[in-house]
Formats: structure tokens, sequence, C-alpha cells
């Protein structure tokens, strides 16, 4: 009898499933799915930084995904022992007292207010604003402490507040608001009680404050100075936390039947992506895990004597078992980085979209093909463009704040900018220019660590950048002036998640001994060009003065 396990990874655009064998882990079926309301853009706005999604693209992004490894992969259900799930965060969702959430019901289908709330939304910075002012003023404990101590417009209670504001009927109709992760590990469960459901522990103590310090979620008496509805809906939460290695409760009839597994699967505690993508990625102490897609996540495990007492300020937080149980996860991040070169590629393609795919000179078939090879080869021709481009020709300095900074430093207000065009300025220069934009970045967040006394030994890549984009990467090398090593890995998260699952399943001890077993290898590495180091440092200072220029003109 074989012990297989599955890893479902929610990323911002598409999810994706992993069948692993756990004995070697052994990728045996994947299959990735794209959000089919998400890819038409409904119920965004780009321009106020308001990004839902609705839960019916998850739920069917993971019944054909799941059926597909399944199918693919051939294997007697029974021998499917665990599935765990990672999404982003934080992206929580307004649910009614069954735990369904609002938009899944009549009433508010199509209201973006009862959706889930993104991960990349900042339409809750005034909010966010505000617990900063009130945890530093209010004369007791300051609860953003583990957690930067800077409170995101990114995360859980600025974005419930924001939205209770704002929408009167969505305030009325939720009994409760579950992560993303959560929403998707109860929607697969036997226990349907919401009131003892088992809560990530990763999300709650890297986004909604809670800590054990302070028995569970920051108290009503701190709440209620924000809105009273904050401190009711803290009844309705929860006091305990759990990690991903623990179980959630097994596979209910409804989900076992469509899915075409038996009511003896095992369901894991959810975790975020970032998180999980470490595991798969065989994180160790004093390695930094960053995980480069859209955005970036940057994790470090330590110990609890390593970490002691101190606080590390200005990143988004320190979780004792939030990758590792028995460990402090420590998480940082970019709120852009593929998505800096991704809002590039988008203004550079206005006239191809209004003026060449809607001209009438071309026939339908032709505008296809266009269009396919003009994908297929964008980012690669400016990229070969830039790469191209000697390091003593003079390009612009620019900033990689389009979707604000996360850390260091929380400030999702600040905005990006560039100096230095001219008319010598060609889109590859502005392409460079912004590849070394989100590096500088990355660096930031590596001073701070270090500065804050933690030691960061090696560098880990993962995620569709890592893999993509070996220019990038050997920039970050250069930049950051340390080796980097890229996991073999298509889906590290997706590969963490089934760790966690092997575990849950009791298959392995612990999440150590899974991921030495079921962790992935690593396919290159990259190292510092030592003569190229010292003009990054240039570059860089460029960078430094350009970012304190902005954030002082930042109201
Ligand atoms: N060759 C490439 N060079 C630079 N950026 C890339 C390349 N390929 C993809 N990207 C960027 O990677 C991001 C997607 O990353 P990925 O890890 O696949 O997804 P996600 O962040 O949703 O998990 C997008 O922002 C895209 O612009
Ligand atoms: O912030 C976190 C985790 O804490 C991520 O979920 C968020 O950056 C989304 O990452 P991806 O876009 O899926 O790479």
């Amino acid at each position: 009898m074989k012990n297989y396990v599955i890893g479902l990874d929610y990323g911002s655009d598409s999810v994706r499933a992993v069948l692993i064998d756990t004995e070697n882990g052994q990728e045996l079926a994947s299959d990735v799915c794209h959000y089919k309301r998400w890819k038409n853009n409904e119920y965004c706005n780009p321009s106020i930084n308001q990004f839902r999604q609705h839960p019916l693209d998850h739920i069917e992004g993971l019944e054909s995904t799941i059926k597909s490894v399944v199918a693919q992969a051939n294997v007697n259900p029974s021998e499917i022992k665990s599935i765990c799930i990672d999404t982003t965060g934080s992206s929580p969702i307004p649910v009614n007292a069954e735990g369904t959430p609002l938009s899944l019901t009549k009433e508010f289908e199509h209201n973006p207010n009862a959706m889930m709330i993104l991960w990349k939304d900042h339409t809750a910075i005034n909010e966010a604003n505000e617990i900063n002012e009130l945890a530093v003023s209010w004369g007791g404990e300051d609860f953003t402490k583990y957690e930067g101590g800077i409170y995101s417009s990114e995360w859980f209670w600025a974005k419930i507040l924001h939205i209770i504001r704002e929408d009167e009927a969505v305030k009325n109709a939720a009994h409760s608001w579950m992560e993303h992760c959560d929403y998707m590990t109860f929607l697969l469960i036997d226990d349907k009680d919401l009131a003892t459901f088992k809560r990530s522990r990763c999300a709650a103590g890297h986004k909604a404050m809670w800590h054990e310090d302070w028995n569970g979620l920051p108290p009503e008496e701190f709440l209620t100075k924000l809105d009273p509805y904050l401190a009711q809906l803290r009844g309705k939460l929860y006091n305990e936390t759990y990690t991903s290695d623990l179980v959630a409760g097994k596979l209910n009839q409804e989900w076992a039947t469509r899915l075409g597994l038996t009511t003896d699967t095992i369901i894991a505690v959810g975790t975020f992506d970032a998180h999980s993508g470490a595991v798969g990625a065989k994180i160790d102490e004093h390695a930094l895990v960053r995980v480069m897609g859209t955005s970036t996540c940057d994790i470090i495990v330590a110990s609890h004597e390593a970490v002691g007492s101190k606080t590390v300020k200005g990143i988004c937080g320190q979780v004792d078992g939030s990758v590792i149980p028995g460990y402090i996860g420590l998480e940082a991040g970019q709120s852009a980085f593929g998505d800096v070169l991704a809002w590039f590629k988008d203004t550079l393609s206005w006239p191809l979209d209004n003026l060449v795919y809607t001209s009438d000179v071309l026939s339908a078939e032709q505008k296809a093909q266009l269009k396919e090879e003009v994908e297929s080869n964008f980012i690669k021709t400016l990229t070969e463009q830039a790469e191209a481009i000697p390091l003593s020709e003079s390009i612009p300095t620019a900033l990689d704040w389009v979707n604000g900074r996360r850390t260091p430093d929380a400030n999702q207000g600040l905005k990006s900018a560039m100096t230095n065009l001219s008319l010598g300025t060609k889109a590859p220069h502005i392409f460079k220019a912004l590849i070394n934009s989100i590096c500088f970045g990355s660096k930031k967040i590596v001073d701070r660590f270090e500065e804050e006394g933690v030691r960061i030994d090696s560098v880990i890549g993962i995620g569709g950048v890592a893999r993509k984009s070996p220019f990038i990467m050997q920039t970050l090398a250069n930049v950051l002036n340390k080796p980097i090593k890229v996991c073999a890995s298509d889906q590290a998260p997706a590969l963490g998640a089934a760790i966690y699952a092997a575990v849950a399943a009791g298959i392995y001890p612990n999440v150590i001994e899974a991921a030495k077993k079921m962790g992935s290898d690593f396919e290159s590495e990259y190292f510092p060009q030592a003569d190229k180091i010292e003009k990054y440092q240039e570059l860089m200072d460029s960078y430094s003065v350009l970012s304190q220029f902005v954030e002082s003109i930042t109201k």
C-alpha cells in the first residue's frame, strides 16, 4: 500500500495541485487552474487598489485540479492519505453562521465587499493607519510588536474595518471572517462547527496580531476603540491556533464524492503559500527563502534561543510555528516584484491593445497569432536587450513601490518614481532600471534582518521569477553580494503543503524529517560577479537617495 498526499497552492492568479509520493517526494501529477472571473478583471478596480476574488473561482479550481491530479496519477483513492491547502494572505472572507462566504449567497453574489479581499488589496490604508495610531497611544500593550511594529493595510483587521464601514449590508450579514486558507480547509472537512474549527497559526500570528503573550487575539478593550463590531467579532473568531502539521478534520462526504476520494482522507490545518514554500525548499536555520513571483515573501526560521525576546522592527512578523513547529518563522517581503515588470509590460501594451488588436487591417486569426507571438516574446526580448546594456551606460533610477512598500517598515501609501530619464532612454533601459529596483528593494530587507541581528548564511529562491529569469537572479546575487540557490521544484509551496499533509497523516514524525525526504533539490546557483559589485552598490546608493526623497514628500 502506497502513501500519497496532495498539496494545493492558491497563488494570486491560479491554483495548483500536486500529487506526491511520500516515500521520496516524487511528483506524480500536477495541474493548474487560472481563476476565470479574476482573469476577466471582475470585481477589481486597480486605480483604487481594490482586488477581490470570487470564492467560486477558488472552488472550481479546487475541484478541477484535484480531480485532474488524481486521474493523471491513476492511484487508488484510498492511498491518498491527506491534503493540505496553502493560500495567499492576508486574504479574509466574510462568512455567515454556517461558514459560507456571503458572496456564495444570492443577495451578495456580485458584491465585491462580500468576496475574498486579496492580500494586495490596499483599500484599507486609512484603517491600517488608525490601528497603528491606536496601538501606540491607547496606553496598553502594543499588539503590533510581533508584526514588525507596523500594521499593514494588507492585513486582517484593517481590511475588515474598511469593509464594515463601507458596506452596512455586509457588516450585518457577516457572522464571522475567515482567512482564505482557513475557509478552503473548512470547506473540505466533516466537522462544520465554526467555533471549534482549527484556524491557521501562520495566518493568525502574521496577520491578525494573535500571540501567546496576550492569550490570543488583541482583547475586546482594544478592538472596541477601533469599532465595537471588531470587539463583537473577536468573540466569534478563535483563541487557539494550530500549526499545519496537525489535523483539521477528515474529508466530508460531499467533497469525497465530488473529488472521487474517501472520507478517510485527512485534511491538515491550512497555511500561507510563502511558508509552505519555505518548507518545500527545505528551509534551515540561517537560510533566507525568497518566494519570488507577483510579490516576494522572505522567510527565515530561527530557534527560540536565537530570537529570545528580540522583536525584529519593520518586518511582517515573527510567529512560533508558522513555518516549522518548534521554531519561530519570520516573514518580510515586497508588495510587488514580478508585478513591477508586469505593470511595465501592460503599460507598453497600450498601443497593441488599443490600436493593433482592434484594427480592421488584420483578420481575427492574424490578431490571435500576433497576440500569441507578442506574449511569448515580450518579457524575453526586453530581458535580452536590458541584459545587453552595459553597466557603464546611463539608465534611470526607479523605485519598486508600484504597490506600496510591504517591508522594511510597511507603508502601502508610497508610490513608485523614476529619475535620470533622457531622450536616449529606451524601453529596455527602463526595464533594466525596474529590475534593479526590485533587487534593491530586496537588499533593503536583507539589510534590515542583518541590522536587527538575524543571521543570514544562504539565500534560496523559489517561485516563477526565480526559475524563469536568470538575468534577475544574477542581478539579485550581485546586489545582495550573496550566492543564491534556486529550488528545482516548480511548485515549492504546493510541495511544502504536501509535506505538512504527510506529517498530519502520521507518515512522518515531524516537518523536518518529512522535508528531508520529500523537499525539493536545487537546480542552479548564482554567484556574485566580483567586477560588478561596486557598480551595483553605486546604483543602490541612488535608489536609497530617491527612496528617502519620495518618502519625505509622501503624505
Ligand atoms: N521571465 C520572466 N521575467 C520576469 N518576470 C517574470 C517572468 N515570467 C514571469 N514573470 C513574473 O512573475 C510573476 C508571476 O509569478 P508566479 O510565481 O508564476 O505567480 P504567483 O506570484 O501568482 O504565485 C508575474 O508578475 C510575472 O510578471
Ligand atoms: O503575503 C503573503 C504571505 O504572507 C503572500 O501570500 C502574498 O505575498 C502573495 O504571494 P504570491 O503572489 O502568491 O506570490
